[in-house]
């Protein structure tokens, strides 16, 4: 069964733009699980643009045991303001997963993965401490990624590959060598050892082909279209939807 892991940053750009506290990021979570999910996904940045650390705290506190926490991030952006870092978080809070995701702290959005051929050897304290957390440790790759294997070396449990394009070539109706490149990475992964997640623009649309393409997919982190979708039907709705899709 693949894991639904709702990104909740979205509920935090719309609370920040006014100031206030409403929408309640605590209050989506508890929607979202009582509605099935299994998991929930933030994703905060040094500049606090939407997920700040207080929530990613709180968010801990109140998923206690419930479903699986899942931070994303990227280890090598330094401490900003009130943001301590991606692996002081991860200390903090001690999430059942941490993703790093190789996001400089400009981009508007996450666009690509770790290049494991070059980073690997500035990933292997960072997953040996994430390890020594008790965190399981994910990295954000592009579909197509090499050096799987010696990811599997440094300690790394699980890809997650980057969807974007897929997704892209599924709204272009030319979805067939992206979905394709995304299975062999999958394929690959998992004969090396890893678990696969896979995330970033999926949505009720493009999810049901990913997901027959890929088997053993083991979770899909849903941010932007699921809480887009939920503006419309209702968060416990489209949570409902998104578990459908994933039977
Ligand atoms: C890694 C990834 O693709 C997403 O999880 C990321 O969290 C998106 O970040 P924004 O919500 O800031 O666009
Ligand atoms: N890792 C992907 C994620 O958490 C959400 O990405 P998106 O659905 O907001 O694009």
């Amino acid at each position: 069964m693949t894991l639904l892991s709702v990104n909740l940053n979205k509920i935090a750009v719309l609370r920040n733009s006014r100031g206030g506290a409403e929408p309640d990021i605590i209050r989506a979570a508890h929607t979202c699980i009582d509605a099935g999910c299994g998991g929930i996904t933030v994703h905060p940045r040094p500049d606090q643009r939407h997920v700040r650390p207080d929530d990613v705290r709180a968010l801990a506190a109140a998923l206690r045991g419930r479903v699986e926490y899942n931070i994303e991030g990227n280890p090598f952006a330094a401490a900003r303001g009130s943001y301590p870092g991606l692996i002081e978080l991860a200390r903090e809070v001690r999430p059942t997963q941490v993703t790093l995701v190789p996001d400089s702290d400009g981009q508007i959005t996450s666009d690509h993965g770790f290049d494991l051929e070059r980073d690997i050897d500035v990933l292997r304290p960072i997953v040996a401490q994430l390890r020594d957390i008790g965190c399981r440790v994910s990295l954000f790759v592009d579909a197509g990624a090499t050096g799987l294997e010696a990811a599997v070396g440094i300690g790394v449990q699980r890809i997650e590959i980057y969807t974007g394009p897929y997704a892209h070539a599924f709204a272009e109706g030319n979805v067939q060598e992206e979905l394709e490149r995304c299975a062999d990475t999958a394929r690959r992964a998992q004969h090396a050892g890893l678990a696969v997640n896979a995330g970033h623009d999926l949505s009720q649309a493009n999810l049901g082909t990913f997901k027959a393409a890929i088997p053993g997919l083991a979770e899909v982190s849903i941010g932007h279209a699921l809480i887009g979708e939920a503006l419309y039907d209702g968060m416990a709705t489209t949570v409902h939807r998104y578990l459908q899709i994933l039977r």
